[in-house]
């Protein structure tokens, strides 16, 4: 057993693979004209981003700009009504069991079976994943002693029973499971605490320093800073800057750069007078 997660698994079809073969791009994800709509709204409006191997990426944008539905089209949660999300070349809504094959996904409000214990959700979907049970059952015990939930698991505590921050680390467990290329992670560090998010960063960048690619979306600009070498901002479905961080900065701090594009309500002298009586 070791105690690291493996390295990404070599790619099939790479660059240099196949002569002849269809070139391969160095994108771990693309995304074409990306749209969709809900009735009259327009959550995403046809988004053009590309994600370069290898890259820490951060997905920022005000509430309701569109990142989670942007992130769920790509990642083979929610159809498109338009457009193309490709992982590492494969079309996430022609080939989804390759695409899922090469993702780690934590989505939003992700839905748990309540029923089981953390062990016993992660060994379900190693096993769904078609992992060998010797491999799972390592890979389980090594990433619940990581991620400090041991204990819970020692005491039969049901995933019902989790509390929100713990929700999100057995949610990063299956993720990582099954040794994926492309992580996508909704608000990882959401309800995550001080101890946690630092073990969760080592894990993060041990998995880029070992090839793969991850792609978070963060509404805490200083993590972003601190973590991403590429950033996209989004407001009202599309995208504002996209960048290596320091393109997208230009010579600001994220949060201004932010602010900046996106705009800020200013709270005038009369506004919320009620407030304190
Ligand atoms: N199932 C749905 N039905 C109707 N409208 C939806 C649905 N899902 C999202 N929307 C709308 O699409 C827009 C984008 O929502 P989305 O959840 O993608 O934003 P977000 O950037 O992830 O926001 P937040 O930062 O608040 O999580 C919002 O206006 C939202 O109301």
């Amino acid at each position: 057993m070791t105690t690291t997660p493996e390295r990404p698994v070599p790619e099939p079809g790479g660059p240099t693979a196949e002569p002849g073969g269809p070139a391969a791009s160095e994108s771990a994800l693309e995304l074409a004209g990306l749209r969709r709509t809900f009735g009259d709204k327009v959550a995403v409006d046809d988004i053009d981003l590309t994600v370069p191997r290898g890259s820490f990426f951060g997905l920022v944008g005000p509430n309701g700009a569109g990142k989670t539905t942007a992130l769920s089209m790509a990642t083979g949660l929610l159809r498109p009504s338009g457009g193309k999300a490709l992982v590492h070349d494969i079309d996430v809504w022609q080939d989804p069991v390759a695409a899922k094959r090469i993702l780690g996904v934590l989505p939003d409000g992700l839905a748990l079976p309540e029923r089981l214990t953390g062990g016993e959700l992660l060994t379900y979907w190693g096993r769904f994943r078609g992992m060998p049970a010797g491999v799972v059952a390592d890979r389980i015990a090594e990433l619940m002693r990581i991620l400090e939930l041991e204990e819970a698991e020692e005491l039969g505590t049901l995933v019902g029973e989790y509390s929100t921050g713990m929700r999100k680390k057995i949610g990063l467990a299956t993720a990582l499971l099954h040794t994926p290329r492309l992580l996508v992670l909704d608000e990882p560090y959401e309800a995550v605490d001080p101890v946690s998010a630092r073990v969760l960063t080592a894990i993060l960048r041990r998995f880029t320093a070992a090839g793969g690619t991850i792609i978070i979306s963060s509404h805490v600009m200083s993590l972003v800073e601190s973590l991403c070498d590429r950033v996209a901002i989004i407001a009202a479905g599309s995208v504002l800057a996209d960048g290596t961080l320091d393109e997208v900065r230009a010579g600001r701090s994220l949060e201004d750069r932010f602010v900046e594009l996106v705009g800020a309500t200013e709270l005038g002298e009369e506004d919320l007078a009620w407030i304190g009586g």
